[in-house]
């Protein structure tokens, strides 16, 4: 096969090997080419070949039978398909893994569920106001090392503070021989820094809250709108709007970006962290309270009501943080008792 010169999208001399003992193994007469999976349906994948995107489906014989273990294809992975010029391309087999995240999948609450795969470099992104968290960072990177790529700590929003070293400092504490970038979008600092990771054939997923400046840095990167800037992903190619999110974005340079909705639930692990990010201020008054339990009701020296009384903490303020506080919780027992039975069920 030598129409690989024409497939980059991070296809590799290594993933050609693989592809072509996968070809010898199982002595295929057809002629397969490598593709990428650029999105994933319900029973359908976009792929991104040597003849540009296209649609593709699965081989029934291979993954639908009843022999072994297969590999379903997810975002970034790659495989080999019968091209069809005419419709839906074949997916004959998904090639071996270099990297990937997942999660419990939520449809059936007992399987792995693959949200992204083969990217080499995994932006841990935390923006300097509330969400810097070293603890945070700590989770993130040891999700990342395991993912099998390397992390790199993006430190965004670098304008909001006069003394973003310090961050720096801090973050290189926690996470050692992780490289360490504060980046400001907004005032088009430090982007230069990433150069390094954003190149051709690389692959890059970022992981973080909601709210960090994601979509605001695919754009600076892109040199493009790609993402609009409250979550919710355009078509702008075609002239119209849809909701379809984009999963996979190539720049023009070669780097891809990854971004899967089941990405930006790795982003939300813990929603208690979420809370503090987005509700500091509110965390802040709780800790001044003269009573460590205070339920913020008829308490001696209860730092909220004073602030609701006074003015500085707006009432629907503090009724939002009650309500997603509450939200978490229920989340976080839905989590326990989600593990718990497939602890039970892993033991059986
Ligand atoms: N001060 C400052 N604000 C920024 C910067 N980058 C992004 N923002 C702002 O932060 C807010 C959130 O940015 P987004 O890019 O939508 O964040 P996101 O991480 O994609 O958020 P979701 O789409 O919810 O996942 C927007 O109001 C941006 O204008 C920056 O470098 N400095
Ligand atoms: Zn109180």
């Amino acid at each position: 096969m030598n129409n690989i010169m024409n497939f980059r999208y991070g296809f590799t001399q290594a993933d050609q090997m693989e592809a072509d003992r996968y070809i010898k193994q199982e002595r295929i007469q057809e002629k397969l080419i490598p593709a990428r999976i650029t999105q994933v349906h319900r029973e359908r994948y976009q792929i991104a070949s040597e003849h540009g995107e296209s649609g593709a489906k699965l081989k029934g014989s291979v993954f639908y039978n009843d022999e072994g273990v297969v590999t379903y294809p997810a975002v970034g992975d790659f495989v080999l398909i019968r091209y069809n010029p005419q419709g839906d391309s074949i997916i004959y087999t998904v090639l071996p893994r270099k990297s990937y995240f997942s999660r419990l999948d939520p449809a059936t609450r007992q399987t792995e569920q693959i949200v992204a795969t083969n990217f080499d470099y995994v932006f841990i992104m935390v923006s300097l106001n509330h969400n810097f968290s070293t603890g945070r960072i700590e989770r993130y990177v040891t999700a990342a090392w395991q993912s099998g790529a390397t992390p790199v700590i993006v430190l965004t929003k670098a304008d909001l503070v006069d003394d973003a070293w310090k961050y720096i400092g801090q973050a290189c504490l926690v996470a050692p021989g992780v490289d360490v970038v504060a980046i400001s979008t907004l005032k088009e600092e430090g982007l230069e820094d990433l150069n390094r990771y954003v190149t051709n054939g690389k692959t890059i997923v970022f992981l973080g809250s909601s709210g960090i400046g994601k979509s605001t840095l695919v754009n600076a990167l892109a040199g493009k709108e790609i993402m609009n800037t409250n979550g919710i992903r355009e078509e702008d190619s075609k002239g119209y709007h849809t909701t379809t999110h984009r999963q996979m974005i190539e720049l023009d340079n070669g780097a891809l970006i990854i971004d899967t909705p089941g990405m930006r639930e790795l982003g939300l692990w813990d929603v208690s962290e979420g809370l503090k990010e987005s509700f500091g201020d509110v965390e802040e008054l709780v800790e001044q309270c003269r009573f460590n339990n205070c339920t913020h009701g008829n308490e001696p020296g209860c730092a909220i009501r004073e602030a609701i009384e006074n003015g500085t903490l707006p009432d629907h303020r503090y009724k939002s943080y009650v309500k997603l506080q509450r939200e978490s919780k229920m989340r976080e027992q839905k989590e326990a008792l989600k593990q718990s039975r497939l602890d039970r069920s892993r033991r059986k």
